[in-house]
């Protein structure tokens, strides 16, 4: 019997494992998955069925070696798109989501009018977005497919939409440059795809801190992340019932202590950002939670002021800072620490290659490769974490949670 081939291997694993995922959503009545305007924005599959949860990610993994086999390596490389990034920032700049009805449908000529760009141009970015489901032609009219509806109603990923494509993309075109121009140094934040890309001599957060259009436009990114990211993890990472004082550190307008404040009736948290960060805070939080909430102008360089408080928590932060200036951080705190105080790190931690699948792996290390484009900083392995934590101090004990909430817990001795 002939051997199979792995196109023949691959398209066997598709069918099984989506009959699973298929066979999930058609037993739970839940809506099947479809690019029509009225589709689900996201696969309906709770996280709790690992199982399905599994079979969506071979799904996932496999379909796109079968599509690079099937178009070969040569092909694979002279198609890998950067339009369709273009196309993003394209929507996201102009508003096309938010000007199409949802029950309704445009004509180019109507966009032109209401963007004031040329028609020609509008048509023949959409008519490239439309074979990414982005969009679709209706009676030569442009209507929602269940791609563009989230550009419509979620303001959480239009916001990461921008800040991606806006600032990321034009940094990832100057990294590898930045890389041969500052090759033999260590990664600092003023040497940075990010800082070429703004022909500056700063890192991105000081560069911001002159610019508040920019700031605020990176804020609210950072709220679109808090809004979509799972944060019952940070949640079940660390016992918090046995805290009651948090400080935030570089808590932004305060989305994870309005989350851990809601969760934990007994917590208070003082939220720690730049004075222009903070300051929009005390408006987000809801009335209810405003007396265990507060904030302050404070840079996380600075010897911490808060001193004896439970935890210090630090949600997204290291990652945005080389080793040395996470070895800075930490140090800045330990003169407010308490004996058993904890310093509490909610980060990615970077898995053993192959270990994660495919698409979950190539998210953080795509993550990765932002952070060295906009901070000269990494994600991190466990390892790297505790390597860098002793660095700081011997005095400081490790506990990690593991996956998947990778909660770092460091302990002062
Ligand atoms: C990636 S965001 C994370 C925000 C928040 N922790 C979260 O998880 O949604 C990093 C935050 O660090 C703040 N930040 C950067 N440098 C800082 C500094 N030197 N002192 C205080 N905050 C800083 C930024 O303004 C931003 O709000």
């Amino acid at each position: 019997m002939a051997i199979p081939t792995r196109i023949a291997e691959l398209a066997d694993i598709i069918a099984t494992k989506t009959k699973i995922v298929d066979d999930y959503i058609r037993s739970h009545d839940l809506p099947s998955l479809s690019f029509e305007a009225n589709g689900s924005l996201a696969v309906p599959v709770p996280e709790s069925a690992t199982e399905v949860i599994e079979a969506q990610h071979e799904v996932i993994a496999c379909t796109q070696e079968l599509n690079e086999l099937m178009k070969g390596p040569t092909e694979v490389l002279k198609t890998r798109f950067v339009a369709d990034i273009l196309e993003i920032q394209f929507v996201q700049r102009f508003g096309i989501a938010k000007l199409i009805p949802l029950d309704g449908a445009m004509s180019y000529e109507e966009l032109a009018a209401a963007t004031g760009l040329d028609m020609i141009d509008i048509k023949r970015v959409l008519k490239r977005a439309m074979l990414n489901h982005f969009f679709q032609e209706k009676d030569c009219k442009v209507a929602h497919t269940s791609t563009s509806r989230v550009m419509q109603e979620n303001e959480a990923v239009t916001n990461i939409a921008e800040l991606f494509t806006e600032e990321i993309w034009p940094s990832f075109a100057k990294t590898v440059e930045a890389l041969d121009r500052f090759k033999g140094r260590p990664h600092v934040p003023e040497e940075t795809g990010f800082s070429i890309a703004n022909n500056t001599p700063k890192g991105m957060y000081a560069f911001f801190s002159e610019s508040p259009v920019r700031m605020e436009r990176f804020a609210r990114a950072m709220g679109g992340f808090a809004a979509t990211e799972d944060f019952s993890l940070a949640l079940t990472g660390f016992d918090w019932t046995k805290v009651s004082t948090v400080v935030d550190v570089g808590g932004a307008w305060g989305p994870c202590s309005i989350e851990l404040a809601r969760a934990f009736p007994d917590l208070k948290c003082i939220v720690q950002d730049f004075e222009d960060v903070v300051a929009e805070g005390p408006s987000k939080v809801p009335a209810e939670l405003r007396s265990r909430i507060s904030f302050e102008a404070h840079n996380m360089f600075d010897p911490q002021t808060v001193v004896g408080a439970d935890v210090y928590f630090f949600r997204a932060i290291f990652h945005n800072w080389s080793d040395v200036r996470c070895v800075e951080i930490l140090r800045s705190h330990m003169d407010a620490l308490k004996p058993g105080a904890h310093i509490v790190i909610n980060d990615k931690v970077l898995a053993t290659p192959k270990v994660s699948p495919p698409w979950a792996e190539k998210k953080s290390r795509t993550m990765d490769l932002t952070m060295l484009a906009l901070f000269g900083s990494r994600e991190r392995t466990y390892e790297d974490w505790v390597d860098l934590i002793r660095e700081a101090s011997p005095r400081f004990q490790v506990n990690y949670a593991g996956p998947p909430s990778h909660i770092i817990d460091i302990v002062w001795q």
